[in-house]
């Protein structure tokens, strides 16, 4: 269970915080999904509980440990997989070799690592074909597929989506957002979505909503 403990952040001083006293829980099997309006501090938060940026008040916990206990480079490499709105896949590489490199680049050991990228490839609908072209040639909804298998194949529980169906059209967003409900639900993982979109959010199992600088949970 990830969890914040009267987490607080502000950038320039303390009066214009973004949010304050936070306490929010984030289980394992669950799919969850922050909405709020632009500029409310969604990606901020989403850079603190990834380890990216750190707080300034109160603190963030995975299973009752301290992310700076854990150490937040340990955190991000071991724990966490981010996926991205403009996918960030490497655009020189096939799909195949961007999943490829996620392994090496983690020092992720895998018995059989060709067949097992294959697989992984495969069950998201990625064909061998398309395994083997560069991500370019692939469609969005298929670039951010292979973004969330790269994500996933290091082992990480925890996967954080800053408004990963933004750049794609409703129905293969839907299809994306499925994909992350199947990585909750099946592979028990923590999957925390940032969102503009109400029907996303009505697809996961919690909604927290940051709003006048408070986050409450959606009913
Ligand atoms: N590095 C920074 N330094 C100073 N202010 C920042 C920084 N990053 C973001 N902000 C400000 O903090 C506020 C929250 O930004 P944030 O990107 O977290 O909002 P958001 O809810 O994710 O917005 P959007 O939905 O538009 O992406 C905004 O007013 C933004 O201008």
């Amino acid at each position: 269970m990830l969890e914040t403990k009267n987490l607080g952040f502000w950038y320039k001083n303390e009066d214009e915080y973004l949010f304050k006293d936070v306490n929010l829980t984030f289980e394992e099997g669950k799919l969850y999904s922050i909405l709020g309006k632009s500029g409310s501090g969604k990606t901020t938060f989403l850079s603190l509980i990834s380890g990216l940026d750190t707080e300034k008040e109160g603190e963030i916990l995975l299973n009752g440990e301290s992310l700076k206990k854990i150490g937040l480079t340990n955190y991000r490499k071991k724990k966490l997989a981010i996926v991205f709105q403009a996918y960030n896949l490497f655009t020189y590489m096939t799909a195949f070799q961007n999943v490829e490199s996620a392994l090496e680049i983690s020092g992720v050991q895998k018995e059989n690592r060709k067949e097992f990228i294959r697989e992984s490839l495969k069950n998201v609908g990625i064909s061998e074909e398309l395994q083997d072209k560069r991500v370019t040639q692939l469609s969005g909804g298929q670039q951010q597929r292979v973004a969330i298998v790269r994500a996933m194949v290091t082992g990480a529980d925890i996967i954080v989506a800053d408004e990963p169906t933004g750049n794609l059209d409703e129905e293969t967003g839907r299809s994306i957002i499925q994909l992350f409900e199947t990585i909750a639900h099946e592979q028990k993982k923590i999957v925390i979505l940032v969102t503009h979109d109400n029907d996303i959010a009505n697809r996961s199992d919690v909604v927290y909503e940051l709003k006048d600088k408070v986050f409450n949970e959606v009913a």
